[in-house]
């Protein structure tokens, strides 16, 4: 696995990328800018993750890391800028950039009414899932939900309701997990759990973006970190060059 450091205003250029390379590129951002009213979050977010990376992206509350992770699933335009996914255009793509995402929110957007096997049932034809009642079963199975197959979401405890969410999102075999705070609201289990299933994904070649507000966690999962401040990516390192110490200083440095 190929990674690489996009330093912004800082340490390193980013490099011109060659043909080949583009080709590894899972996910380009340029100039993404998006406002709520006349309130702008992101200004100009440039961004890029090459396949197989998982890229952590940090970030003070309201910095606009949710507002991104949005924007790359398609579930709202940006008032400009551009989003590549796999040589894909958000702007012409939406559709089939939105079979490549499985994105892992605050909400966990699923179905209360329906049971746990029915959301998945429901999600999986939406994605025409290939052989879907064994998937679904196995992936309930996989994220330890097998003795609530047949129980509603809205009984669900938290916990339980981001298993189901990760198997949703894991559903149609997306080559971009978008996470939002994967490390909240999981016992030690389900720690190991989404640790498992993020080595999976990965060893298949997918490619993970993930917010994080723990520099623990971070250094522990990432291979690149960027930093979200005043609208901008401030800063994206590799991990391999970070101490906590380091890491920690740089926040309090950029992330304001
Ligand atoms: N639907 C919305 N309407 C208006 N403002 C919004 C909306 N969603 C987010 N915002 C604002 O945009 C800014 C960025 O919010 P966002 O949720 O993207 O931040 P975040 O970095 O994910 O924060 P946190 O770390 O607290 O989860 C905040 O000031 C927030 O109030």
């Amino acid at each position: 696995m190929r990674t690489r450091s996009a330093l912004e205003g800082g340490v390193e250029e980013l490099k011109e990328v060659t043909q080949e390379q583009a080709g590894e590129i899972a996910l380009e951002v340029k100039g993404l800018k998006k406002s709520y009213g006349f309130k702008p979050t992101l200004r100009a977010v440039n961004l890029t993750a090459y396949r197989g990376e998982r890229l952590a992206l940090l970030g003070a509350n309201g910095a606009g890391k949710t507002t991104l992770l949005r924007l790359l699933a398609g579930l709202m335009r940006p008032g400009k800028g551009t989003i590549r996914i796999e040589g894909l255009e958000m702007e012409r793509d939406a559709q089939r950039i939105r079979q490549l995402i499985g994105f892992v929110a605050h909400q966990p957007y699923l179905y209360e009414e329906l049971t746990a096997n029915e959301n998945l049932l429901f999600f999986g034809q939406m994605y025409g899932v290939a052989q879907l009642r064994e998937r679904a079963q196995a992936l309930l199975e996989r994220v330890g939900l097998t003795k609530r197959i047949h129980e509603r979401v809205s009984t669900l405890s938290r916990g339980q309701l981001q298993r189901l969410a990760w198997a949703r999102a894991l559903l149609h075999e997306p080559r971009l997990l978008l996470l939002d705070e994967p490390d909240t609201g999981l016992d030690q289990e389900g720690h190991a759990l989404v640790e498992a299933l993020l080595n999976e994904h990965r060893q298949g070649g997918g490619t993970t973006l993930f917010t994080s507000h723990q520099l623990e966690y971070v250094l522990r999962f990432s291979d690149n970190v960027a930093l979200l401040s005043g609208g901008r990516i401030v800063t994206q390192m590799p991990t391999a060059t970070l101490t906590l110490e380091k890491l920690q200083q740089i926040y309090q440095e950029k992330v304001r």
